[in-house]
């Protein structure tokens, strides 16, 4: 469906509507403008069939392309389900054209698209973390930076699984490794579901984009993948559950003047001692030296069964999933809830008027309801910062100590705190 309207934020008159399918060459050709790229015709082939199935939002002043946003149908984990939600991607303004409310328009656009179509969040990774805020979205994911020494062997207080490891041609991949990951992201909420060709078109590429000296991705698993489409193979009395108990995704890189480097992508791991055992791996691959793991979870165990974590380090920590709460009533009453909280939250949000105002939220292990309401409220905050907390990463008792939230009601944060409570902190390591 086309949709048409011109933005008051606009001061002259742009006009915002959907791409066709014929003008994603030219949403391209901005793309590559706006983020200074001159890609190569197989890179620009493979950006223009990820975005034939993606929304495809543009800012036109007359007839000329001067702003363009894509967003991927996905579906993401939250406490107790997963949602819709659109992945924001490809901004883009003409640089004649930025500082005019561009950006502003297309979101509002995106924004009217995702309330229509019933996805009650959006989400993003930014390029700069001074965009987005002001739009509603919230920093709901964080990731760690973890760089292993691995010079010598990876010193652990735990035993590692001793179930074999595996090499998987990264053709299997989706089909050995999808259901396995289906089923890891349930417990963790910010994870993206993987299609095939997701699979195939992001995490498979043989030339990683930004670093063309790394190797082909390269897979391993912990346990016993089976053949392709059945990865789970018949067990023996006594001997541990067959099928993959881990993997890990990495690239290797040789280098002239230091030892040769592993850069962990993504691992998962039923357990710790599957965990240690990929992490053992990855650390003792002959003519390495050093593990970067990029994107890490804040609460990895890795960080609390190494051994000595002078040889494991944190190096940094960096904003992962941007998520935006379109319909709040939606997000909030589909997530789970931890724990009882019978409170009345006010909730300004300046671009979506229906979230704004006071709402009581009672929610319980059972349900949830979040109705309007006249009673005071016990808590006021911004709907980014609700964004922030959806998942379970930021805490509200945290955002009143920053000076984000006002607590009206004395205990109403500790209260809400343990209702949104997750077993694992979120996390999101597909980046789009
Ligand atoms: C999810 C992603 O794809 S992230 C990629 C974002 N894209 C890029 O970085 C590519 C290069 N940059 C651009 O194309 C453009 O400059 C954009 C998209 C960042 C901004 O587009 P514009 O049309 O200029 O934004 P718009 O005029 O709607 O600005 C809205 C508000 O955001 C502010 N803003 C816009 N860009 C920035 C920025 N980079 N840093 C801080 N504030 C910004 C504006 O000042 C304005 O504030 P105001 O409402 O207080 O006046």
């Amino acid at each position: 469906m086309d949709m048409e309207a011109v933005h008051p934020s606009a001061p002259s008159p742009i006009q915002f509507r959907d791409i066709p399918e014929a003008g994603i060459d030219r949403a391209l050709s901005l793309a590559y403008l706006a983020f200074h790229q001159s890609p190569e015709d197989e890179k620009r082939k493979h950006n223009h069939d990820l975005l034939l199935g993606c929304t495809r939002v543009g800012a036109y002043d007359g007839d000329e392309l001067v702003g363009f946003l894509a967003a991927f149908p996905f579906t993401v984990s939250v406490p107790g389900g997963e949602l819709p939600c659109p992945g924001i991607t490809f901004v883009s303004v003409a640089p004649t054209h930025r500082r005019r409310g561009v950006l502003s328009g297309m979101i509002a656009e995106l924004f009217a698209k995702a309330v229509a179509e019933a996805s009650p969040i959006a989400a993003l990774w930014a390029s700069e973390d001074a965009i987005y805020g002001r739009f509603g979205f919230g920093v709901a994911t964080y990731g760690n930076t973890v760089e292993i020494d691995s010079r010598r062997p990876l010193a652990l207080r735990i035993a590692p699984d001793d179930r074999p490891l595996r090499l998987v041609d990264p053709s299997d991949v989706p089909d050995l490794l999808g259901p396995y990951y289906d089923r890891t992201r349930a417990d963790r909420p910010g994870r993206l579901a993987r299609t095939e060709a997701w699979w195939r078109e992001e995490w498979m590429v043989t030339e990683d984009e930004e670093d063309d000296e790394l190797s082909p991705p390269r897979i391993v698993t912990l346990g016993t993948p089976g053949s392709p489409g059945s990865p789970v193979g018949p067990g023996t009395p006594g001997s541990p559950p067959p099928g993959i108990a881990g993997y890990a995704i990495y690239r290797t890189k040789a280098r002239d003047d230091a030892p040769g480097l592993v850069r962990l992508d993504d691992l998962e791991a039923d357990t710790p001692a599957a965990a240690a055992a990929l992490w053992r791996y990855l650390a003792s691959i002959d003519l390495t030296g050093v593990v970067q793991a990029w994107g890490r979870p804040l609460d990895d165990p890795l960080l609390l069964f190494a051994a000595d974590r002078d040889q494991v380090r944190v190096t940094g920590q960096f904003p992962g999933l941007w998520v935006r709460l379109v319909d709040v009533r939606a997000a909030l009453t589909a997530r789970s809830w931890a724990a009882p909280v019978d409170v009345v939250i006010d909730v300004r949000d300046d671009h979506l008027p229906a979230n704004a105002g006071r709402h009581r939220l009672t929610a319980s292990p059972d349900g949830c309801t979040y109705e309007r309401t006249d009673r005071p409220a016990d808590l006021t905050l911004d709907v980014r910062d609700l964004a922030a907390a959806y998942l379970g990463g930021t805490g509200t008792d945290a955002l009143v100590r920053a000076g984000l939230a006002q607590e009206h009601t004395p205990g109403t944060t500790a209260a809400l705190d343990a209702a949104l409570r997750t077993a694992r902190l979120p996390h999101t390591v597909d980046e789009f």
